[in-house]
C-alpha cells in the first residue's frame, strides 16, 4: 500500500508537487496520470526515497521509504529505464542488484524469464532497443519480489506485443494481492489496464476515481444529442421541462440535464418527430483532456489555448 498525504515538492520557485493526497491499494493496479511536467516522476521518486519532500507524507506500507527494513523486497521501482550500466550485461546488471540485497541466482534467471529477456541475458545493456531497457528495468523492479511496485511510463518504448505484456503482467501481480502504481501520460492505456486513476495537473490532484467515474463526470456526460423535424418547438418544451437545450448544426439539438427517455417523451408531448436520439459517448481521451485542460504546461501550437 503506498499512502500519499498533503505531499508538496518545491524545486526552488517551481512547486512540481502541490499538496498531493492519494492511496494506492493493495490488489488493485492505480494508474498515475497527467500531462508532462505534472509531477507525476517526482512524485514517484519521493514514495521512493530518492527526493525529499517539502512538506507531507508518503508511505509504504505504514512506513516512511527511509524506515523500510528491506526496501527492495518491500518497493519494486522503475523510473527510468536507461538505468543500467551500458556496458553490463542484462544478466550481470540483475545479479548485481540481487548481490547487494541477498538474492540468489535462481531469482535472477526467474526474473529474466517473466520478462522475456531469456535469450538477451547476455548481451550488453547499452546495446538494448528502449523496449529491452524497459523489460530490463522492470525485472529489476521484480527482482525483491515486493508487495508494491511503483512503474514509470513502462509501456513507453515497447512495441504491441511488448505492451499487451505489461498490461498483462500488471493484472497478474495486483490478482497476487500486490500494490502496482503505474505512470503515463496516456488514458486510453491505463483504462486497459488500472482499476482506478489518479489523475494530476500542475501538481494537484485533478481526480481519484474509476475509469469510468472520470467519464461520467466529465463536462459532455449526461449530453442527449436528437435531431428533429421541429427543432424549435421540442427545444421550447424541454427548457419547459428545466433541461439545457444547445441547438447544433442540421436540426439537432443537444440537451443537458434530461435522459434520452425525457427527450423521447417530450418530443412526442409536442409532436416534433424524432430522427435521431442518442445518449452522447464521450471517449476517454475527451474525458482526461477536459479534465486536464487548464493544467497542461505546454500546447502544440495550433492546438487550442496556444501556448500557457
Ligand atoms: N530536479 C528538478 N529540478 C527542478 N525542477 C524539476 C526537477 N524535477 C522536476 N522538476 C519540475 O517539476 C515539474 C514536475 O516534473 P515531473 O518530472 O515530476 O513531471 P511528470 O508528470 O513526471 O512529467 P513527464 O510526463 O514529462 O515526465 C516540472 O515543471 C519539472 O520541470
Amino acid at each position: 500500500m503506498i499512502e500519499v498525504e498533503a505531499l508538496t515538492k518545491r524545486y526552488g520557485s517551481t512547486t512540481a508537487v502541490d499538496g498531493l493526497t492519494f492511496t494506492a491499494r493493495p490488489g488493485t493496479v492505480t494508474g498515475f496520470l497527467g500531462p508532462n511536467g505534472a509531477g507525476k516522476s517526482t512524485t514517484m521518486r519521493v514514495v521512493v526515497g530518492l527526493e525529499r519532500a517539502t512538506s507531507g507524507t508518503s508511505r509504504v506500507d505504514g512506513r516512511r521509504y527511509a524506515d523500510l527494513p528491506a526496501p527492495l523486497h518491500a518497493v519494486g521501482v522503475m523510473l527510468d529505464a536507461r538505468s543500467a550500466h551500458p556496458g553490463r550485461t542484462a544478466y550481470k546488471h540483475l545479479l548485481s542488484l540481487a548481490q547487494t540485497h541477498g538474492i540468489g541466482r535462481a531469482r535472477v534467471r526467474e526474473v529474466l524469464g517473466q520478462t522475456g529477456l531469456e535469450a538477451v541475458a547476455r548481451r550488453r545493456a547499452g546495446t538494448f532497443s528502449l523496449g529491452m531497457g524497459q523489460r530490463l528495468g522492470i525485472a529489476g523492479a521484480l527482482l525483491g519480489d515486493p508487495r508494491t511496485l511503483v512503474l514509470d511510463e513502462p509501456v513507453n518504448g515497447l512495441d504491441p506485443d511488448g505492451v499487451l505484456w505489461v498490461r498483462r503482467l500488471v493484472r497478474e501481480l495486483a490478482a497476487e494481492g500486490r500494490t502496482v502504481l503505474l505512470s503515463s501520460h496516456l488514458m486510453h492505456e491505463l483504462a486497459l489496464c488500472a482499476d482506478r486513476v489518479v489523475v494530476i495537473g500542475r501538481g494537484r490532484l485533478l481526480a481519484d476515481a474509476s475509469v469510468q467515474e472520470v467519464v461520467d463526470r466529465s463536462e459532455r456526460a449526461g449530453t442527449v444529442r436528437v435531431r428533429t423535424t421541429d427543432p424549435e418547438r421540442l427545444a421550447r418544451e424541454l427548457l419547459a421541462a428545466g433541461a439545457e437545450v444547445t441547438p447544433q448544426e442540421g436540426g439537432a439539438l443537444h440537451v443537458r440535464g434530461a435522459t434520452v427517455d425525457d427527450v423521447g417523451t417530450a418530443a412526442q408531448r409536442c409532436g416534433a418527430a424524432v430522427l435521431e436520439l442518442a445518449a452522447e459517448q464521450v471517449s476517454l481521451e475527451d474525458a482526461y483532456l477536459q479534465l486536464t485542460a487548464d493544467a497542461v504546461e505546454y500546447r502544440a501550437a495550433g492546438a487550442s489555448g496556444g501556448a500557457r
